[in-house]
């Protein structure tokens, strides 16, 4: 992920965008790998960050978060949506005359469920509302950069554009491709009260895996995509994931404990993104109160200290939308 950056003299003289702009945007939350698509798929969620922009002649920049993170998160321009608005106007070679930023925050941090990658999405596509039209990135280079802030693209696909994302990666571009989920399907995330960085969950993976485990996953994550789209009576098996969840159950052991008893109850769960939420792709409205209800019992028999949220979500079809305020 990006990281913060003091503004460099030779910056100082590029040209500002207009002063008095006034922008929107917002961004669905996502989950990611859903068990065997690690770092390639992931599913808009129906969560939404809100973002407000305004540009001043203040020479600073102010962000006034809620929610989510409030007390916690960078009130400058070290906070993420901060940054990465600045740096996709540095990018274009311009920078803000000032910047104040309203933020709603819904998405819970450092839980699995694209909390940084919502943030980067809401930073990139409220900067690039701020340049002129013909200096604006298309969707792909929207894609391209976002992903390459945040490291790599599978939140930041759907976050984009909603539904199931299926990313790859080819040369140092990222690409992308949407894909309709079945209207059964429904996600039931469990969400802790301890949180758990991308970073520090990336760490505790191999340089490498076996060539059974990798082939295992290929198999799986085509599975996925399948059970998904179509036929969501597969995704018990096409949610079985060979080459992460298990290297990194040591930073999450009551997510761990959780989802082997969810899978042994026979649900559809995984890790959602790097953890330590955990994600059920239920199908139907009695396969998600079935859900809910495994899940408060498990948590409520004590195998899995600390705080739960049972959140039944939705998927998100649209992806992040642009406004902008007038007068
Ligand atoms: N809305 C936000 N505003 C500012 N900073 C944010 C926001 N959302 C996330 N961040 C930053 O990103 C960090 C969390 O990012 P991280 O990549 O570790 O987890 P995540 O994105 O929530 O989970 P995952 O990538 O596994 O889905 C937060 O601790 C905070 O520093
Ligand atoms: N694919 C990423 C998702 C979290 O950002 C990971 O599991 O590390």
């Amino acid at each position: 992920m990006l990281h913060a950056t003091p503004l460099p003299e030779d910056l100082i003289d590029l040209p500002v965008v207009d002063a008095g702009q006034d922008v929107e945007v917002t961004v669905p939350a996502t989950s990611a790998n859903l068990g065997p698509g690690f770092d390639a798929l992931g599913l808009a969620l129906s969560l939404r960050d809100t973002v407000r922009v305004r540009t001043t002649s203040s020479g600073s920049t102010t962000v006034r978060p809620t929610g989510e993170g409030a007390g916690e998160l960078p009130l400058d321009g070290r906070h993420l949506v901060a940054r990465s608005l600045i740096s996709t106007l540095h990018r274009a070679g311009r920078r803000a005359p000032g910047l104040e930023l309203d933020t709603v925050n819904v998405i819970p941090h450092g839980r699995g469920m694209g909390s940084s990658a919502s943030a980067i999405v809401a930073g990139v596509l409220a900067g690039n509302a701020l340049l002129p039209a013909h200096e604006q990135m298309d969707a792909a280079h929207l894609l391209q950069w976002a992903a390459s802030i945040e490291g790599h693209p599978d939140n930041v696909a759907p976050a984009l554009m909603g539904a199931l994302a299926i990313s790859w990666e080819s040369g140092r571009a990222f690409h992308s491709t949407r894909v309709e989920v079945h209207p059964d399907v429904i996600p039931v995330l469990a969400v802790p009260d301890l949180s758990l960085s991308t970073e520090s969950a990336r760490a505790l993976l191999p340089a490498s895996v076996s060539h059974s485990a990798a082939a295992a996953n290929a198999g799986r994550a085509a599975l996925l995509v399948q059970a998904l789209g179509r036929n969501p009576s597969l995704l018990f098996p096409a949610t079985q994931d060979a080459i992460h969840q298990d290297f990194r159950a040591p930073a999450m052991l009551p997510s761990a404990t959780l989802l082997r008893a969810l899978r042994a109850a026979g649900f559809a769960s995984t890790i959602s993104g790097a953890g330590p939420s955990v994600l059920t792709l239920a199908v139907g409205e009695a396969g998600a109160s079935a859900a809910e209800e495994t899940l408060h019992r498990l948590i409520g028999a004590g195998d899995t200290p600390g705080a739960w949220r049972v959140l039944r979500l939705a998927v998100e079809r649209e992806g992040a939308k642009m406004g902008r305020h007038h007068g």
